[in-house]
């Protein structure tokens, strides 16, 4: 993985931009002092130093796995590999990790692990030792635990590492029936959910079809209709990128005029096609050499083409004060987590660029890693199943989830999960119907306080008001 080139030199670190973003909202709110630092600050990191022995002897590496809040447990967070991640960091990503839970109401504290390494300098058969042994480290602590501390895949690493993961811990943990719920993002044949790879890029499909069916939403971003025809850079075509980018264009009729990769961007204003590239880029390991559009090597530069949307889709932040006043898109998405410092962002909003944050657009995951949990804990299959004999074991995991989800039996669950889920849906029709669900409510949730209130500027704003206000009043209800 490239090491970032992003967070200009002169800007704080991502932690503090993080920070920052929720001191604007919390200075909106009558928290005390002492309740809104509780919330603020990350309750802990642990660092670990281990060796492993690999061709040309023993290696050490640094992982972390820093837990934000535990309002709520399971803590909830991916793991990364790149070389990019340290305290700061990975303290970042958990406290957007806690935000975002708070707002998509996923019953979850925040939390986010690293190692510092570069996945693709190592066999698989290595990243599988390397994987295993940091497992190994977390699990001891308990920060690797179906109800405590569950994580997910994040730039870096997939299901292939969740995998490992999972066994590693049922390894060690062998009287745990509810092993399989330790980390989520898991292939299914080791306890995953249909939906799951894809429901990041997938949220923000959403995302943006929930944004445009607001016509003064768009508006405020100079943009009338929907998604058809509107042009859209992207940036990062991993995970995350690559299936957002693929849903946007191929079923919402959108054109991606632009794939901004670790080694160069490819420009085409008739629309690139995301499956070749992706395969071009799996076999070559960058963009450079696709046959088709304009390669450019100056990656950064293809961020500032004009487009209708921008996804920065790879590393935090991509966009800086020293690049933020070139950026000519109307509307940006915040899929990767924290691709806008804090200074770009106000520089952003004050040229009327709108900004769907991180906290919601990115949520996609966290929300089908909480199915993917609630199904590994109900151990029954997650949709369509001989009805009669399992009626009432189904009645069983929807009262689950309604209660998981904060409500007495019947009132957690939106309608549409519901009726879905009643009529027998497949396991991935009931996951996509409950993301959509999910995301079309935080969106209300958040927009509701941005169009409601003259002293809230921005959704990003809203979205951290809505969340704080969760957090707190979880606080608040059991004491410190
Ligand atoms: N995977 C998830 O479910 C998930 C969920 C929420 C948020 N996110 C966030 O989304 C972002 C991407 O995660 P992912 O899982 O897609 O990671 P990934 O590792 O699958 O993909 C990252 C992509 O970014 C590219 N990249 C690396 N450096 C780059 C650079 N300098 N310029 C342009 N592209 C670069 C990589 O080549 C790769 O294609 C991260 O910020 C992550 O925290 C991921």
């Amino acid at each position: 993985m490239n090491a970032p080139q992003a967070i200009h030199a002169a800007e704080p670190s991502f932690r503090q931009s993080v920070e920052m973003m929720f001191s604007r909202a919390a200075a909106l709110m009558n928290l005390s002092p002492g309740l809104e630092e509780k919330i603020r600050v990350c309750n802990a990191t642990y660092i670990v130093r281990f060796g492993v022995r690999l061709r040309g002897g023993i290696r050490t590496f640094t992982g972390y796995r820093a837990v934000h809040s535990e309002h709520m447990e399971p803590a909830k967070g991916g793991i990364r590999y790149a070389l990019s991640v340290d305290q700061d960091e990975v303290e970042a990503l958990a406290a957007l990790m806690t935000y975002k839970c708070a707002l998509v109401e996923a019953p979850f504290g925040g939390a986010k692990g690293g190692l510092c390494i570069d996945p693709r300098e190592w066999t698989e058969e290595e990243l599988e030792r390397i994987t295993r042994r940091f497992a190994y480290e977390l699990i001891k602590r308990d920060l690797i635990n179906p109800s405590q501390n569950v994580p997910a895949p994040d730039m870096g690493t997939s299901e292939r590492e969740m995998a490992w993961i999972a066994d590693q811990y049922r390894r060690m943990a062998t009287t745990d029936i509810n092993a399989r719920a330790c980390v989520t993002g898991k292939p299914l044949t080791q306890g995953g959910i249909a939906g799951r790879t894809e429901a990041t890029g997938r949220g923000i499909q959403y995302a943006l079809r929930e944004f445009f069916r607001h016509p003064d939403d768009a508006a405020a971003a100079g943009l009338v209709g929907d998604l058809s025809g509107k042009r859209v850079i992207v940036q990062g075509l991993g995970n995350v990128g690559y299936h957002a980018a693929k849903f946007l264009s191929e079923q919402d009729g959108a054109r991606i005029v632009a794939v901004v990769e670790h080694d160069g961007a490819i420009l085409d204003p008739d629309g690139v096609d995301i499956e070749a590239l992706k395969t071009h880029l799996a076999a070559c390991g960058g963009v450079r050499g696709y046959a088709q559009g304009t390669f450019r090597a100056d990656a950064m530069s293809a961020l500032e083409e004009p487009c209708d949307i921008l996804i920065p889709a790879a590393l935090e932040g991509a966009i800086h004060a020293g690049n933020a006043h070139r950026i000519r898109a109307n509307l940006i998405v915040e899929a990767a987590n924290g691709p806008i410092t804090a200074a770009a962002d106000e520089q952003l909003r004050d040229r009327g660029v709108v900004i769907i944050p991180d906290l919601y657009a990115n949520a996609g995951g966290v929300t089908v890693s909480y199915f993917e949990w609630v199904k590994n804990l109900s151990h029954i299959r997650f949709g369509r199943m001989e009805r009669r004999r399992e009626e009432a074991r189904h009645q069983l995991l929807v009262d689950e989830l309604d209660r998981l989800g904060g409500g007495a039996p019947g009132e957690g669950l939106s309608a549409g999960f519901r009726q879905n889920y009643l009529r027998g849906a497949t396991e991935l029709e009931l996951v996509r119907s409950g993301l959509d669900d999910t995301m079309r409510e935080s969106y209300q949730a958040m927009r509701e306080v941005w169009r409601s209130r003259d002293d809230v500027p921005d959704l990003r704003t809203a979205a951290y008001l809505v969340a704080i206000d969760r957090v707190a009043e979880s606080y608040r209800a059991m004491g410190l």
